[in-house]
């Protein structure tokens, strides 16, 4: 299967990122490769490109796509999560930029036998790294009750997460749940009708529910934004680009308390938390314009933050 995926908020990441020729910049979610091509293009013959991906076949195709810029570009096949450890061991100290694309690529999405999507039916997996050892399957046929419905509640915002969950381990005790195909049936049994008809798919908060507690998603991005911001030079931006609500608000409430000052009390005549700002926000969130909506669907709910470090 050929590796697609379209990039969001192209231009604007590349504005936020305020490329120079020569910079040493950091692509946390190489993907498909198409905001590091564009880094890569508009950075000169100097300029340097450290991408990250732990999905070995994002490696494998965009290592591909990337291959006339030579050594310019050093491809991680790691979860960002290690992102300061991985950038000392190359020796950078500082960088000028770092950018976040976050969730699942198109190619992901798209390749059945990755059990993403509530579209096709296949294994129930979800690891963006296929060595790691808990895939959807271990989780849906292994984990308490309690903690399913609490992963599916949180992570998928999901009012009915309780009666799924409870159908998910009814059902496993007669046979183990192995396919996306099952798990969207047990789904549509656990929502009245009239709760799932002319929303979004039934399946959709569960799946990236899921997704999100076999991934460990939240943790490692609250980890890695924080790893992003120290290994930033002054002057260099962090930008980030979020899919849902929950990562929206990583972002945001991380990005916000970087960029506090004094955190003292106000009754408290004077400061002596001697707090500093680590970070200045550039500008409220940006949203894609309604011709990139229109002419990418995946787009419509991305949110691109940007700070720069101080
Ligand atoms: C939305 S896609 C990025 C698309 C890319 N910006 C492009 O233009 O083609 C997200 C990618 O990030 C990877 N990814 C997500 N979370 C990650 C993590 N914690 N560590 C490393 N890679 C991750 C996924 O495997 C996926 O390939």
């Amino acid at each position: 299967m050929e590796f697609r995926h379209k990039s969001v908020l192209l231009e604007e990441c590349m504005a936020a990122l305020n490329l120079r020729p020569g910079g040493v910049y950091v692509d946390c979610t190489l993907g498909g490769g198409g905001h590091s091509q564009e880094i890569l293009l508009r950075t000169g013959p100097d300029g340097k490109l450290v991408a990250f991906d732990q999905d070995p076949a994002a490696i494998r195709a965009a290592g591909e796509r990337l291959k006339e810029f030579g050594e310019r570009v050093t491809l991680v096949q790691s979860n960002f999560v290690k992102l300061e450890e991985k950038l000392q061991e190359l020796g950078y100290t500082g960088v000028d930029g770092i950018l976040f694309d976050l969730g699942v690529s198109s190619y992901q999405l798209d390749t059945p036998e990755r059990g993403f999507s509530y579209q096709h039916d296949a294994v129930l997996d979800m690891r963006m790294d296929p060595t790691q050892p808990i895939s959807a399957r271990d989780l849906l046929n292994e984990w308490p009750e309690v903690e399913i419905a609490r992963i599916i509640r949180e992570y998928g915002e999901e009012r009915w997460a309780n009666k799924i969950a409870a159908l998910i381990v009814r059902e496993r005790t007669n046979r183990p749940l192995e396919t996306t195909g099952q798990l969207v049936e047990l789904i549509k049994r656990a929502i009245p009708v009239k709760a799932r008809t002319g929303g979004p798919h039934p399946a959709k908060r569960t799946f990236q529910a899921l997704r999100i507690a076999v991934n460990n998603e939240l943790e490692n991005f609250r980890s890695a934004l924080l790893q992003a911001v120290r290994m930033l030079k002054s002057g260099g931006r962090v930008a980030v680009i979020t899919f849902h609500s929950l990562e929206d608000r990583i972002a945001k409430q991380t990005l916000a308390e970087l960029a506090r000052t004094c955190v003292c009390p106000p009754e408290l005549p004077v400061c002596v938390c001697g707090k500093q700002p680590e970070v200045k926000l550039i500008g409220k969130a940006i949203e894609p314009s309604a011709e990139e909506v229109a002419e990418n669907p995946r787009a419509r709910s991305a949110r691109l933050r940007v700070a720069e470090k101080i």
